[in-house]
């Protein structure tokens, strides 16, 4: 598994906010992280960035445990905030040299990569804007290409098309799918929208901290719609 969450428990104080979660998620393959309003999504990808220490299980990203290997385990992660994060004053591809350079890479090799991660994400030919100017989408788009600089094995996106309209969704999660098609990264998409979801995605649904199902979506819906089977689950509509 090129993500593995095994038995993964997390409280703030008295309130339990994860009990006892265990998924993992193959090499190449888009899984969206589904839950209503307060599943435990963001407080597991805390746990995910190391925001948070674990209080009990373990996570292993590519291969590496985050307790015992937590550098090369975050070498090979690449992370998109809920969050913009991106400096509004630097240009687009300012903002990814100064994040290449974080982590090492400069020159020709970061000018390389950095044109590579626009070109795939569609945003070559905005490489020397401000980052204000950006509409939501390519703020996003930027971020993800931010993030997929050093190479991460795997990617995490914390709901990561909030604010953005329904066209430029649609954009985003098809981009991102190819992504996971073409280069082999590990996709975790945190969303609470069922319709950035495809059949042949991975589903792993949390509902108040615990793990209500995890398998393929068109297997999990059945003849349901995914947004039918969410609110069956959970007793929460969309
Ligand atoms: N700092 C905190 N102190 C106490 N309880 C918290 C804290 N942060 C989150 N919680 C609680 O932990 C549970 C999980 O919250 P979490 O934010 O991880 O859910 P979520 O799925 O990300 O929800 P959302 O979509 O609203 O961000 C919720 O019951 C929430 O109220």
């Amino acid at each position: 598994m090129s993500l593995q969450v095994t038995d993964l428990s997390f409280s703030y104080g008295a309130k339990t906010a994860l009990e006892r979660v265990s998924f993992g998620v193959e090499r190449g393959r888009f899984a969206a992280l589904l839950g209503p309003n307060g599943a435990g999504k963001s407080t597991l990808f805390s746990l995910m960035t190391r925001l948070f220490g674990t209080q009990g299980g373990s996570i292993s990203i590519a291969g590496h445990d985050l307790r015992v290997a937590p550098l090369a385990a975050m070498a090979d992660l690449g992370v998109v905030f809920q969050q913009t994060t991106l400096d509004l004053d630097l240009t687009v591809q300012q903002n990814l040299r100064y994040f290449a350079a974080l982590h090492g890479i400069s020159g020709r090799a970061a000018d390389r990569r950095i044109d590579v991660a626009l070109d795939r994400l569609g945003m070559a030919e905005r490489a020397g804007e401000k980052a204000r100017g950006l509409n939501g989408g390519h703020k996003r788009r930027t971020e993800i290409a931010r993030a997929l600089l050093h190479e991460p094995k795997v990617l995490l996106l914390d709901e990561p098309t909030v604010g953005l309209d329904a066209v430029t969704r649609t954009g985003l999660t098809r981009h991102i799918h190819d992504l996971c098609l073409e280069t082999g990264v590990t996709v975790l998409w945190a969303t609470h929208l069922t319709d950035e979801v495809s059949d042949a995605d991975q589903v792993i649904l949390l509902h108040r901290g615990r793990l209500l199902a995890d398998g393929r979506c068109g297997d999990l819906r059945g003849s349901a719609s995914l947004s039918e089977y969410f609110a069956q689950m959970t007793g929460v509509s969309e």
